[in-house]
C-alpha cells in the first residue's frame, strides 16, 4: 500500500539560523503562503521565545495560512513553552515543538545535566504543553549520537506524557543511512506506545548526507521529513525539501510513497527563498539549480533533441521551470547549432551548416559564452552575403616603438595563394595595421569612417567593425567580426578593399 509522508518545513526556523539570514514578519508571511501553495503539511514558523518580533511573526503566519499546521520551537522550560502558548494557543491548527539534547556530549558539556535530569525535563515540559496543545512534537536533539537505550527511554516517557510526534534529529549531520535506519528500527522495536505517534527525521548536511539519511529514515519508518527549501539552515544546512519531494515523485516506482507536495510550485518557492535570504542558488544544485535542465555537450544535446528522456529524468515543467535549455558552447555539436538557428527563425542548409560549424568551433575555442547574437553574426558573415574575396588577411605582429607609436607587420594572402607582406607605422595598432595593408597592396586609401560594436555580452564578446574607405572617387564599406578587435578591424578593411576591387577591378590588379 502507498505510504503518505508529511512534509515539515523549517525554513522559517532552522532556515533562519543560516548565518546572515533574518526574516521580518511580512517576509515570514509571504514565505508561509508560498509553502502553503507548495503543499507543505507543517510549517515551523520560528522560536517564539527568541524575540517578541519572532513571536509576532509566528502568530501572523498562523493567522495567514489555512492549510498547513503552524508550530513554534521551545526548549524544555516553562518560559519557552509559555511563549508558544501566548503566541499560538488560541489559534486553530497549531502546535508546539519541544526539544532537549539527549547525547552524552550535549548532556554533559552543554546542559550540565544527567540522563535523569534530561528525562525529567522532557517529561515535565511535554506534560505541561499537553494542557494547551493537541499537537506536540518532541525532538531528542543530537539523537544520532545518543545511546539507543536512553533514546528509547526518553521516547517512551514523552509519548506517555502526551507527545504526538517523535523526532530523532541528526543535529550535526553525523550519521550514515545504515546507522540512521538502525536507530529507527531500534526505537520502533523497543519503545512502548510508539505505534501511537508519528516518527520524524530531521537531517543536517554537514557531510553531504542529509538526503540519503532522510530517505533511509523514511524507509525505516519515519512518516514525517523535516527540512528547508534550498537546503538552508544552521551550518551546512538542512536537507533540501525540494530534493526529497522530487526524489520521491521521480522514483515513485521504487519508493511507492505519496506526498502532498505540488512539484510545479518548487521553482517559485525556491526563487522566493533565494531572493529573501540573498543566497544565490548554485547552478549545479539538484532540482533547482540553473543547470539542472541545461545540456551543454553535443552528444547529450543530440540525445535531448531526439528524445528529452535520454538525459532528463524529470521535466523542467514538472518543477515549475520554463523549459529544457541547450547551452551552446565549445562542446556543442551540429544538431544543437541547427536547432538554435531554427528556433531563432533562420533556415540553414546542410552545406551552410558545415561551413558555419567550423567557424563556430573556432569561436567557441576563444569565447566562454556563445550568445544568439554570436551565432547570428556567424551566419550573416557567410560568403553568400559578402563579396568573393581576393585578399585574405592572414597574420600580423605589432611592435610598440615608443609612446603611442606602433609598427605593424602584416601578411595577406592574395590570388593563387601568394604571400603579400607589408609594414606600417601608426599612432595606434589599428592605424599601423591599416598602413601596413596599404603598403602591402600598394594603396593609399582614405579611411572615411570606422565603427566598432560589441555583438553580445561579456569582456570576450565578438567585436563587429564597420569601415568606410575611399580610393580616388570610389567609396565602399567593409564589415567583419572577430573576438579579437584588431583582427576584426583588419578584416573589415580587407573586406572593403575586396569590394573596391569588384567596383574597380582594373585599378587594383
Ligand atoms: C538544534 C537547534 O537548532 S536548537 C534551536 C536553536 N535556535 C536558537 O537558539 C535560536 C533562538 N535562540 C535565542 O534567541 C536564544 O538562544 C534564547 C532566547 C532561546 C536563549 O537565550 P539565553 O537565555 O540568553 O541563553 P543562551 O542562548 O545564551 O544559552 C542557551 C541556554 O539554554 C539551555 N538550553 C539549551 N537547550 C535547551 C533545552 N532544549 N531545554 C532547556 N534548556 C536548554 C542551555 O544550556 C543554556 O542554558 P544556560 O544559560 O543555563 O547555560
Ligand atoms: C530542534 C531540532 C529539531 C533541531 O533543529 C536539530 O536537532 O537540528
Amino acid at each position: 500500500m502507498e505510504k503518505r509522508i508529511y512534509f515539515f518545513d523549517t525554513t522559517l526556523r532552522d532556515g533562519e539560523q543560516t548565518p546572515g539570514v533574518s526574516f521580518n514578519l511580512d517576509e515570514k508571511v509571504e514565505i508561509a503562503l508560498r509553502l502553503e501553495n507548495l503543499g507543505i503539511d507543517i510549517i515551523e514558523a520560528g522560536f517564539a521565545n527568541a524575540s517578541p518580533g519572532d513571536a509576532e511573526a509566528i502568530r501572523a503566519v498562523a493567522k495567514a495560512v489555512s492549510g498547513p499546521m503552524v508550530v513554534s520551537l521551545a526548549r524544555t522550560n516553562k518560559d519557552d513553552i509559555d511563549a508558544v502558548i501566548n503566541t499560538l494557543g488560541d489559534i486553530d491548527n497549531t502546535g508546539i515543538h519541544i526539544f532537549i539534547a539527549t547525547s552524552p556530549i550535549h548532556r554533559e558539556r552543554k546542559l550540565g545535566m544527567t540522563k535523569e535530569q534530561v528525562l525529567e525535563k522532557a517529561v515535565e515540559s511535554v506534560s505541561y504543553a499537553a494542557k494547551h496543545f493537541k499537537h506536540i512534537e518532541f525532538s531528542c536533539e543530537d539523537a544520532t549520537r545518543t545511546e539507543l537505550e536512553f533514546l528509547s527511554k526518553v521516547a517512551e516517557k514523552v509519548v506517555e506524557a502526551g507527545a504526538t510526534v517523535l523526532n530523532f534529529p541528526d543535529t550535526v549531520g553525523y550519521t550514515t543511512p545504515e546507522e540512521y535506519t538502525k536507530l529507527f528500527q531500534y526505537v520502533l522495536e523497543n519503545t512502548k506506545g510508539i505505534e501511537k505517534v508519528r516518527l520524524s527525521c530531521h537531517c543536517h548536511d554537514d557531510l553531504g548526507m542529509a538526503l540519503s539519511n532522510s530517505i533511509a529514515a523514511i524507509q525505516a519508518g519515519a512518516v514525517q521529513v523535516e527540512g528547508c527549501i534550498n537546503g538552508i539552515g544552521e551550518r551546512a544546512g538542512n536537507v533540501a525539501l525540494e530534493e526529497v519531494a522530487a526524489l520521491l515523485e521521480t522514483r515513485k516506482d521504487y519508493f511507492n510513497i505519496q506526498t502532498g507536495i505540488k512539484l510545479k510550485e518548487i521553482a517559485k518557492t525556491s526563487k522566493l527563498i533565494s531572493r529573501l535570504t540573498g543566497i544565490a542558488i548554485p547552478p549545479n544544485k539538484a532540482v533547482i539549480g540553473g543547470n539542472a535542465f541545461s545540456h551543454s555537450s553535443g552528444i547529450h544535446q543530440d540525445g535531448v533533441i531526439k528524445d528529452k528522456a535520454t538525459y532528463e529524468i524529470m521535466t523542467p515543467e514538472s518543477i515549475g521551470f520554463n523549459e529544457t535549455k541547450l547551452v551552446l558552447g565549445k562542446l556543442s555539436g551540429r544538431n544543437a547549432l541547427k536547432k538554435r538557428y531554427d528556433e531563432l527563425g533562420y533556415s540553414v542548409n546542410e552545406t551552410q551548416l558545415k561551413e558555419i560549424f567550423k567557424k563556430y568551433k573556432e569561436l567557441a575555442d576563444r569565447k566562454k559564452d556563445i550568445f544568439d547574437e554570436d551565432i547570428i553574426a556567424l551566419l550573416e558573415t557567410q560568403p553568400k552575403n559578402t563579396v568573393p574575396s581576393s585578399f585574405t588577411f592572414n597574420d600580423f605582429s605589432l611592435q610598440i616603438l615608443n609612446h603611442n607609436q606602433y609598427r605593424a607587420f602584416v601578411n595577406i594572402i592574395g590570388a593563387e595563394n601568394t604571400d603579400i607582406e607589408g609594414i606600417g607605422d601608426g599612432n595606434g595598432p589599428i592605424d599601423a595595421i591599416y598602413k601596413g595593408i596599404d603598403s602591402a597592396l600598394g594603396l593609399e586609401l582614405e579611411l572615411i569612417d570606422y565603427k566598432i560594436n560589441s555583438i553580445s555580452k561579456g569582456k570576450d564578446s565578438i567585436g563587429e567593425v564597420f569601415v568606410k574607405v575611399r580610393n580616388n572617387d570610389k567609396m565602399v564599406s567593409g564589415r567583419a567580426i572577430n573576438v579579437d578587435i584588431i583582427v576584426a578591424s583588419a578584416n573589415a578593411y580587407i573586406d572593403a578593399i575586396n569590394r573596391l576591387k569588384v567596383a574597380n577591378v582594373k585599378t587594383l590588379i
